[in-house]
């Protein structure tokens, strides 16, 4: 049996899928998740966890209300800090998230920033006598922490953060103080209600010299009775679009006492009579963020996987129309317009999750980099990861919700549960850096790169920069995919170059720099999508070509042949001027014969991520595929059908009706 998830009893539209799988879904979850071993774990983990029942929802989660969700969520933490250590090796990230993904799902939780940024932040931030004190207390969740940056006015450009911590050498004590409604703290996950303690970034101020924002280490609320403490205002935000199962929340400070060793002083200090020492570079406070920024790819990566499941599941199950065959209606997934929906998406979530393997191990070195005091490969790995975030996000975005229209009206129900994934997912394309924003950082790098080659520097460019100082040449669509490759540097280069050309004679014409950039934003933002995406197939390539075992690689390749395919049609407007139109015919006609060789390993490339039924809360995407039978059931369950008539009915429907009779 290739396809482990083949079941007894499940739907044989879906079984006759997974029999016709080519190659051991095992094994390709060993490719996905980056080992064997972590395979196996994620595994054994989701099978611990259902043997668990107080792991289960208590109800299906969509008939839940905001408090409800919060409390169920807090309700299953408190039953997994008895199991902790049997579930997972408590040192492994990657565990924990599995872990917190199986039980939590992806709404949200007291946690949700205590692991992502809390923790990264002492550990990057905080120098060894700060993490002795508060690492341990941090990891063993006898405190909970979030990330308090973005505030109310400002969340992008950090420099204009309000907040304020002001040292006084006198008392060796920080004043924070929030000098307007502006400045409160806006949005920071689990701060609302859930963190006693957060990650304060704030405007270091030392005798009326104002050094920017720095991270501070804040006690939010009383450990024993989790009352707010004297001089902090905090509280939840409110409903949002998705991630309502977190308290995002807001923070004031009134004149709040911060004893000095309270900012995380690992990279700059304040002495105590108010000596300050700026750090080795001057945006490393920003590493949490790129640590964040970093494991992006792979998290939008499994949010898509997570919603084709549903929609591939669903349209191997789906019979609606005929083609050849008048007798019996065709699965769904037999259109060539929901392959074309679909498998390109499926292409996609496989390259972000080996882009994502790739970055957090970037940020992994460059961690013991920077302890070692060597800061040299922040900019590359920044102006990555703010490349990739927002076209990540940008394209999961659209996946998902080409997802949700490929299940037609079922899609549209919560029983789908694909606007959860798509409202959590399309967050990505805010936070961590709004995407234009980081567009334009990555862009400012490209312009450093192409004004490297100007000068004859080119020996001095970065990681993946080289094809920015090579000339066009001629372009073999028949060689493979290196050729698409090809198409995507020259489109990639000629718009870096064309984007640079602008803004250096904008400012040649007499523009400043900052109005000359603007002008050019838009060209420049094109050129940091293409770079990107140009990075995103490279690397897909390359893994792919890695791979030894055959059946693994041989859908694989499949696999980017969509991608490719898909991916130059989809820059047409700029690969046409670097290959023909009639080239371009070719490519469509490779991209539909690539959609049908993939077809028949459809379900089990997207059964090969193992993600449970759990994970999921999807009525539609379960693994059994009985929709209809599962469909009816999550209906009856809604709080409205637990009675015939509503008491709205008596009050006001009823008598509107008996007064027209009248
Ligand atoms: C846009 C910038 C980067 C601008 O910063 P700035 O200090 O004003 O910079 P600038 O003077 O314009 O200079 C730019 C320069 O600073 C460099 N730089 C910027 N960031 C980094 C970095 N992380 N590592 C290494 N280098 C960095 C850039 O490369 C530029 O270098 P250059 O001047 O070109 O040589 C910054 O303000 C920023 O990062 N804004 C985005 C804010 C953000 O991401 N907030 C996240 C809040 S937490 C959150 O959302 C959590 C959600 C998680 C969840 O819910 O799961
Ligand atoms: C779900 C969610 C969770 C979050 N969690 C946290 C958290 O845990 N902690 C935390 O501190 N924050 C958090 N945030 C806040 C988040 O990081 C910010 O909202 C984000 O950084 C964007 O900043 P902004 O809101 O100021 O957007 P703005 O910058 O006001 O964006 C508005 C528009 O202005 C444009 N714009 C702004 N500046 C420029 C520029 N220089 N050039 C061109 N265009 C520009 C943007 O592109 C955008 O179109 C969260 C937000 C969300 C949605």
């Amino acid at each position: 049996m290739l396809n482990k998830s083949i079941m007894d009893g499940d739907n044989p539209d879906l079984t006759e899928e997974r029999m016709k799988g080519a190659f051991d879904t095992d094994k390709m979850a060993a490719v996905i998740y980056g080992s064997e071993k972590f395979a196996i774990r994620r595994r054994e983990i989701t099978e611990s966890i259902s043997r668990i029942p107080q792991l289960a929802d208590s109800k299906p989660f969509s008939f839940m209300t905001r408090e409800e969700k919060i409390s169920e969520s807090c309700r299953k933490l408190s039953v997994l800090s008895e199991h902790w250590n049997q579930l997972i090796d408590t040192n492994n990230e990657e565990e924990a998230l599995h872990l917190y993904r199986e039980v939590l799902g992806l709404e949200g939780h007291a946690f949700s920033l205590h692991e992502t940024m809390f923790i990264p932040s002492l550990v990057a931030q905080a120098n060894d006598e700060q993490q002795e004190k508060w690492l341990g207390r941090a990891k063993r969740r006898e405190i909970i922490g979030c990330y308090a940056q973005t505030e109310m006015g400002h969340g992008t450009n950090l420099r204009a953060l309000e907040t304020t911590a002001t040292y006084y050498p006198s008392t060796q004590e920080f004043i924070l103080h929030t000098p307007t409604e502006t400045a409160l703290k806006w949005w920071p996950g689990a701060l609302g209600k859930s963190s006693n303690y957060a990650v304060v970034v704030a405007d270091l101020v030392i005798r009326d010299t104002h050094y920017g924002a720095h991270p501070f280490m804040v006690q939010l609320r009383d450990e024993k009775t989790h009352n707010p403490l004297p001089g902090i205002t905090v509280g939840d935000i409110g409903p949002k679009m998705a991630f309502n199962g977190a308290d995002n929340g807001f923070l004031g400070f009134n004149q709040y006492k911060l004893p000095r060793d309270h900012m995380l002083m690992r990279h700059s200090r304040v002495e105590e009579n108010g000596t300050y020492t700026k750090p080795p570079h001057a945006k490393i406070g920003y590493s949490s963020m790129v640590k964040v920024r970093s494991r992006m790819a792979m998290d939008q990566g499994l949010f898509m996987v997570s919603a084709l499941v549903i929609a591939v599941r669903y349209s191997a199950v789906r019979r609606q129309g005929f083609l050849d065959d008048k007798s019996r209606e065709v699965k769904v997934l037999d259109y060539q317009t929901q392959q074309h929906r679909l498998f390109p998406s499926i292409a996609r979530a496989y390259a972000f999750i080996f882009c994502g393997f790739e970055t957090i191990q970037l940020y992994d070195q460059l961690l013991i980099d920077v302890k070692n005091g060597d800061t040299s490969g922040m900019s590359d790995l920044h102006a990555l990861t703010s490349g990739l975030k927002s076209v990540v996000t940008h394209q999961t975005g659209e996946g998902i919700e080409q997802a949700r229209m490929a299940c037609g009206g079922h899609g549209y129900s919560m029983a789908s549960y694909i606007s959860e994934i798509y409202g959590v997912a399309i967050g990505g394309c805010t936070y961590e850096g709004e995407n234009m924003v980081m567009l334009l950082q990555l862009a400012r790098y490209l312009v450093k790169s192409v004004e490297l080659v100007k000068t004859g520097k080119s020996k001095e460019l970065g990681p993946m920069m080289n094809y920015l100082a090579e000339p066009d040449t001629q372009i073999d669509l028949t060689s493979g995919p290196e050729a698409y490759v090809k198409v995507f540097q020259h489109a990639a280069r000629r718009q870096v170059w064309k984007a640079t050309d602008k803004f250096h004679q904008l400012m040649e014409s007499g523009q400043s720099r900052d109005i000359a950039w603007n002008n050019s934003a838009v060209e420049l933002t094109r050129a940091s999508r293409l770079h990107t995406r140009l990075y995103i197939m490279e690397t897909f390539i390359r893994r792919v070509s890695s791979i030894s075992d055959v059946s693994i690689k041989k859908v694989l390749i499949d696999l980017v042949n969509v991608h490719v395919n898909y991916e130059v049609l989809d820059i047409g407007t700029y690969a046409l001027e670097h290959v023909s139109s009639t080239q371009l015919d070719s490519i469509r006609s490779q991209l539909y014969s690539s959609l049908d060789t993939l077809r028949p390993n459809a379900v089990s490339l997207i059964d090969s991520f193992q993600i449970s039924d759990m994970q999921l809360r999807s009525v539609l995407g379960r693994r059994d595929g009985h929709v209809y039978t599962n469909l009816f059931e999550w209906a009856k369950a809604s709080p409205l059908n637990q009675t015939h008539v509503l008491p709205s009915v008596n009050q006001y429907l009823k008598p509107m009706m008996d007064k027209a009779k009248l």
